[in-house]
């Protein structure tokens, strides 16, 4: 899915990084005032000069304390590939007043980001509000220009990343969890972002086919009520055979096998009097699956009557396909009281292991859907239940319980000369200067708090006592001693300067990285209820600093 004309550029070390996956994603994708702004800067001279900008969040997003970090492999290969085309600056010149001089579109037909540095965190890493995740030096004009498109592809991903991450721990780490999203995702971008963030926030598989195709993530899939109910009866089956599993014979009449089975399932000592007659169009259905996908049946029970009609016709087929040496996969739920139904449909299949001999049918998979979100995940945990996977889709992929996460992009340095911006708000005020952080790691191997300093302060060390002081609140101050310091800005695009640019993971790698960072924090700053807010500081000497700026900067008030 890479635009024509956003294809592989060189980047300065020579490696080649394509455009962004959406070819939507071009300079445009921008708010007007970018542009203005640019005009201005130009008209002023000043477009040229070196400008920092840090991108950040406030606030942790559902209430908790952490956040994951994703969506810095777009905003590279944005960068990478950022060139103004003609037809593109035609429409800028047309979008701003007449009186806009010719230069001005010169200039923008000559703009790159050759001369842009960008250092982030590693996507999905754990974060934490007013750390910068980017650190963007460049032009003021052009950086200027890079705004709106980088929080446009930050937020979303950082928020439903953060998302993911929240149900697998809600979920815990043994079940598995489809994202089922799609159909419920903000458009067609919305749906393939969800579905590549939720696989980084520890989701194992998608029903996405494109997202599959585009980013070799796992594709899972059942099938709909629509397919049970478009079937009448098993008469209409016409082609009722199957080979056996290794070939070696075929039962010419798998519709009779399965209804031999279901019979004997209805008459058996223990199960008799549970169900009578099945519906006979899901029969016909799950039939028809299992001769379609014999090594992967898997059939959605809950069309009319779960106990009383999906359970039993799924365990007439998975016996039949048994008998020709097939293991069927599961059931899916998708109504009713799922840990109920979990619960019961395992009795159900542990009942004919024991009867019928069957080793491990009672541990037949058993998938659930329908509406899921944390809460849902935490009540069907305190009841207890039987599910083996859970199908996510509209309230993971829509973030339905926080809409954004309100990341920032604020100047903290123009020609080496810190910025502040004031609010009365002091949540709001940022945090100035070109800056280091890092993350600091106490005695039991937890990070303990994140340290903010000036880009040329010495670094924190290992085993040394630092003063770690709240950037706003005068009295919150403590001192730590590391056990690990890890620097957390790493350089991903160097511009003209000769540092070393990191290279971008692989999904898997960042995937990865994401549930490892997620193990090792401590637990009260994971927990839903109440979580422990994790640190973030500043050094002593950027705590002065910001306050003189502060000081510096605010005018002082007149009372009348
Ligand atoms: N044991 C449970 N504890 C808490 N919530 C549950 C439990 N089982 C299911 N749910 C949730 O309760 C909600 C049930 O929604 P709703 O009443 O709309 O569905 P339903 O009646 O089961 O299904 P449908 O209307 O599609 O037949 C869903 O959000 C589901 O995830
Ligand atoms: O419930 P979600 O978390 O969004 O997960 C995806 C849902 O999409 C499918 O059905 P759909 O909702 O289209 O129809 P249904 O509710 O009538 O089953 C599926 O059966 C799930 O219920
Ligand atoms: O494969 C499924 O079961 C599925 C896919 C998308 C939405 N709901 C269910
Ligand atoms: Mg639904």
């Amino acid at each position: 899915m890479e635009g024509k004309a956003n294809g592989p550029s060189e980047n300065q070390a020579g490696r080649s990084v394509s455009g962004p996956t959406n070819p939507m994603v071009t300079p445009l994708l921008n708010d007007l005032y970018q542009f203005t702004m640019a005009y201005a800067y130009w008209k002023a001279g000043k477009h040229d000069e070196r400008a920092v900008f840090d991108l950040y969040f406030r606030k942790n997003p559902f209430g908790g304390e952490y956040t994951i970090f994703a969506g810095l492999e777009e905003c590279i290969r944005f960068i990478a590939n950022f060139k103004l085309t003609e037809e593109e600056i035609t429409f800028v010149r047309d979008s701003l007043p007449g009186s806009c001089e010719d230069g001005f579109f010169d200039y923008l037909r000559g703009i790159n980001c050759s001369d842009v540095e960008v250092h982030a965190i590693t996507e999905g890493s754990v974060v934490f509000p007013k750390v910068p995740l980017l650190r963007v030096e460049g032009p003021v004009a052009v950086v200027q220009l890079l705004e709106t498109p980088f929080v446009n592809l930050i937020n979303y991903a950082s928020l439903v990343t953060t998302n993911a991450a929240r149900h697998r721990f809600v979920a815990g780490k043994s079940k598995m969890l489809l994202e089922f999203g799609l159909r419920r995702a903000q458009g067609p971008d919305g749906g393939i972002g969800a579905s590549k963030y939720c696989y980084i926030g520890g989701f194992d598989a998608t029903s996405n086919v494109a997202a599959g195709k585009l980013f070799g993530i796992p594709l899972r899939g059942t099938h709909s009520h629509a397919f049970v109910s478009s079937f009448m009866s098993p008469d209409e089956i016409i082609e009722k055979s199957l080979k056996s599993s290794d070939g070696s014979h075929t039962s010419e009449d798998f519709v009779s096998l399965v209804q031999t089975w279901l019979s004997k399932i209805q008459w058996s000592k223990s199960l008799h009097g549970i169900f009578g007659e099945t519906n006979q169009s899901e029969l016909a259905a799950f039939i028809s699956y299992a001769l379609a996908f014999p090594n992967n049946f898997l059939a959605l029970v809950d069309t009319y009557d779960v106990m009383r009609s999906g359970v039993p016709n799924f365990c007439a087929v998975a016996l039949a396909l048994n008998d020709l040496g097939y293991k069927a996969v599961g059931i899916r739920l998708d109504s009713g009281d799922l840990a109920y139904l979990s619960c019961e449909a395992r009795k159900f299949f542990r009942t004919i292991e024991k009867e019928f001999g069957v080793p491990g049918f009672e541990k037949m998979s058993i998938t659930a859907s329908n509406d899921l979100n944390e809460e849902t995940l935490d009540a069907l945990n305190k009841q207890g239940h039987e599910v083996d996977a859970f199908g996510i889709g509209t309230y993971l992929v829509t973030c339905y319980a926080q809409a954004a996460l309100g990341c920032v992009f604020k100047l903290v340095e123009i020609n080496k000369q810190p910025r502040i911006k004031l609010s009365e708000d002091v949540s709001k005020v940022s945090i100035p200067c070109k800056k280091r952080s890092y993350r600091l790691y106490g005695k039991e191997g937890y990070p303990l708090v994140d340290i903010m300093t000036g880009e040329n302060e010495p670094p924190p060390k290992v085993g040394e006592r630092i003063l770690c002081r709240h950037p706003f609140n005068e009295s919150k101050r403590a001192y730590v001693v590391p056990q690990k310091v890890e620097e957390l800005l790493k350089c991903y695009w160097p511009g003209s300067s000769d540092k070393r640019r990191e290279d971008l993971p692989t999904l898997k790698d960042t995937r990865e990285r994401c549930i490892k960072q997620l193990e090792q924090m401590r637990p009260d700053h994971m927990r839903r209820l109440n979580p422990t807010p994790y640190k973030v500081s500043v050094s002593a000497k950027l705590y002065d600093f910001i306050h003189f700026l502060w000081l510096n900067e605010a005018p002082v008030g007149e009372l009348q």
